[in-house]
């Protein structure tokens, strides 16, 4: 591993954005509103690996709707800092058809994961798929035709790792938001 992969660089390079304690607020909030979007639905509540994983264990718990689990692979970046192609670990396994989706990751950056996944589940018959992310990144290099349904916090154009986020492949169980600085 070359120096600045490592998560001592990281952590020495990089400042926190969000406390645990700021984004238990949002999480709470958010599974409010996701609620209140459901009125009574139980939806599939479709989580993508790795990087949604805490923060989807924390937002089932601040819904009150039961949910059905289930759970996406689709990864674009494994372990870099920078994207490239979208490749598929595991397809949903529930059948989406007439369903409600509660699509849920980590960060919406460019969108193309969060689209792609999307797109998947409309094709497989989904009536709505409804996106629940914890942090978006504000740029103007979004895909177009995607944005968040619910949002926990919106970002700086900055590489950010911890709660759930890597830093390659290190730091996803920091309970915070890190961002390296400029
Ligand atoms: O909006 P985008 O630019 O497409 O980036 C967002 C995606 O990138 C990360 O996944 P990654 O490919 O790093 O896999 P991981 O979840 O295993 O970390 C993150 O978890 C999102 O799924
Ligand atoms: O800034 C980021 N950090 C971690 N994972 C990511 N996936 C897309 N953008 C990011």
């Amino acid at each position: 591993m070359t120096a600045t992969a490592s998560l001592d660089y990281a952590l020495a390079h990089s400042e926190v954005l969000f406390t645990r304690e700021q984004l238990d607020t949002e999480i709470a909030r958010m599974g409010r509103e996701i609620d209140a979007a459901l009125d009574g639905e139980r939806p599939v509540f479709l989580t993508v690996m790795h990087g949604a994983l805490i923060f989807a264990g924390q937002l089932a718990f601040a819904i009150r709707t039961d949910l059905e689990f289930d759970y996406v692979h689709a990864t674009r970046y494994r372990g870099q800092t920078s994207g490239s192609d979208l490749h598929w670990l595991r397809r949903p396994e529930v059948p989406l058809k007439d369903r409600t989706v509660v699509l849920v990751d980590d960060i919406l950056d460019e969108g193309h994961t969060l689209k792609a996944v999307r797109d998947a589940c409309q094709e497989m018959g989904a009536k709505r798929v409804l996106l629940a992310v914890l942090c978006t990144k504000q740029h103007d290099r979004r895909a177009h035709g995607i944005e968040a349904d619910f949002n926990g916090v919106d970002l700086p154009d900055r590489y950010v790792f911890g709660y759930g986020m890597d830093y390659h492949e290190q730091a996803r169980n920091l309970p915070a938001i890190y961002a390296l600085k400029d």
